[in-house]
């Protein structure tokens, strides 16, 4: 467990020729920035969000203060910085700051400034070092660690990215504390669903007091993120590509993204990954996989942190359009990733379309 002094360490390995690195979970781990950007780099680049501004300026001119040539890149906020536009802004300020392959991106800020920052790592040169540095609960535990980089199109939820891990995650737990309610909501949707998956424990930790969870001065808020760095950091060790134990980390996802898509990205993913599980547990549940308790426990324990259980249930047939062409499909065949049990993640395959109706149906209001 973290102290004020020592931060938590958490290993992922590297798999597909990538190299491993270290998850930091603390405070005060700023510091550890420069080991990580390595001697090799003259120039470093801080992609950040706009609500960060002084964050990025403040890292610029501490990087600018230990030699490097530092440039802050400001993006917009949110799903606005997941834009092919953005990117090519990004890229843009790379070339006439004259980055090398030998230089570094750090990207501070929530998932979708991570994963930005992560896609122009991967696409400048073909592929520069990048280390990221979130600021969310949902950037800790999730977008952050696993190298899935990528922006979103009119078509569809991160359909143009790349793998590619970054160097090392800085998890700098006072960054919460000027987050907003509704964001440190929404990043606890990815903790229960590793709760779900794989680790109980922090379906426990956050039923034994929801009102806690919700803010970072909570009792169990490092152990929190630390149990779902850990869920996140075993699954990629071993499958970075998705060839198969990875899409277990897609739970809630296939509708979650359509929702997305649907509300033109004004919705907080956390938000739509709640209901998207929701939806999950019930097509596991009509299609004789799961248990009525845990089907149930889905609904009691989003429900006491304040997420979202429902969508409009006149959707439906747009939803199920844009879910036919999520990363999990093959060809014509839906694929959903439900729960045989409590911890036990599986995939459905082309499930009959009266039981997905029917399962919406629970959803949909
Ligand atoms: N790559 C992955 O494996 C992966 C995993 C999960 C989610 N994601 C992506 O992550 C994104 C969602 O990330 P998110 O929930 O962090 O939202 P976000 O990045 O949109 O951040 C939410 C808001 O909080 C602001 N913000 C960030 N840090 C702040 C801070 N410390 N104080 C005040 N404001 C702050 C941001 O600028 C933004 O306006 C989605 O695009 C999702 O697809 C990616
Ligand atoms: O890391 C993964 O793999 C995940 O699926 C984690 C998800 O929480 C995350 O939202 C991810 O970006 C979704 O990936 P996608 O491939 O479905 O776009
Ligand atoms: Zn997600």
């Amino acid at each position: 467990m973290t102290t004020e002094q020592t931060p938590t360490r958490i290993h992922v390995g590297g798999t597909a020729g990538t190299d491993p690195y270290e998850v930091l979970v603390g405070r005060q781990l700023l510091g550890e920035l420069p080991g990580l950007i390595g001697d090799q780099a003259k120039r470093v680049a801080v992609i950040h969000p706009e609500a960060l501004a002084e964050t990025g300026e403040a890292l610029r001119q501490d990087l600018a203060d230990q030699g490097y040539e530092a440039v802050a890149i400001q993006v917009p906020n949110a799903e606005e910085a997941k834009t092919a536009e953005v990117a090519a802004y990004c890229w843009k300020a790379l070339g006439q700051s004259g980055f090398t392959r030998s230089d570094v991106i750090v990207g501070v800020g929530g998932g979708a400034s991570t994963d930005l920052a992560g896609f122009v790592a991967a696409t400048w040169l073909r592929g520069v070092r990048w280390i990221a540095v979130p600021t969310t609960v949902l950037g800790m535990v999730d977008a952050a660690v696993g190298g899935k980089t990528g922006i979103n199109t009119a078509e569809g939820k991160n359909l143009v990215g790349a793998f590619h891990p970054p160097a090392g995650v800085l998890c700098d737990l006072a960054a919460l504390d000027s987050l907003p309610v509704n964001d440190y909501v929404s990043g606890l949707a990815e903790i229960i669903k590793a709760g779900f998956i794989a680790d109980p424990a922090i379906l426990e930790l956050i039923e034994a007091d929801p009102e806690a969870a919700r803010t970072p001065a909570g009792a169990h808020t490092a152990e929190l993120i630390e149990r779902s760095i850990r869920v996140k950091a075993e699954v990629v060790s071993g499958d970075l590509k998705e060839a198969g134990l990875r899409e277990i980390l897609n739970y809630g996802h296939t509708l979650a993204h359509a929702i997305e898509k649907n509300e033109r990205y004004k919705w907080r993913h956390g938000a739509a990954v709640s209901v998207g599980m929701h939806f999950a547990a019930e097509l596991g549940r009509l299609a004789g996989r799961l248990d009525d308790a845990t089907a149930d426990r889905h609904r009691t324990v989003l429900e006491s942190v304040g997420l979202p259980l429902t969508y409009r249930y006149d959707q439906w047939p747009k939803l199920l359009e844009t879910m036919k062409v999520d990363k999990k499909s093959r060809g014509d065949l839906l694929r959903f990733i439900v729960l045989d049990g409590l911890g036990k993640p599986t995939v459905l395959e082309g499930p009959d379309p009266a039981v997905l109706l029917a399962a919406f149906g629970e959803v949909g209001q």
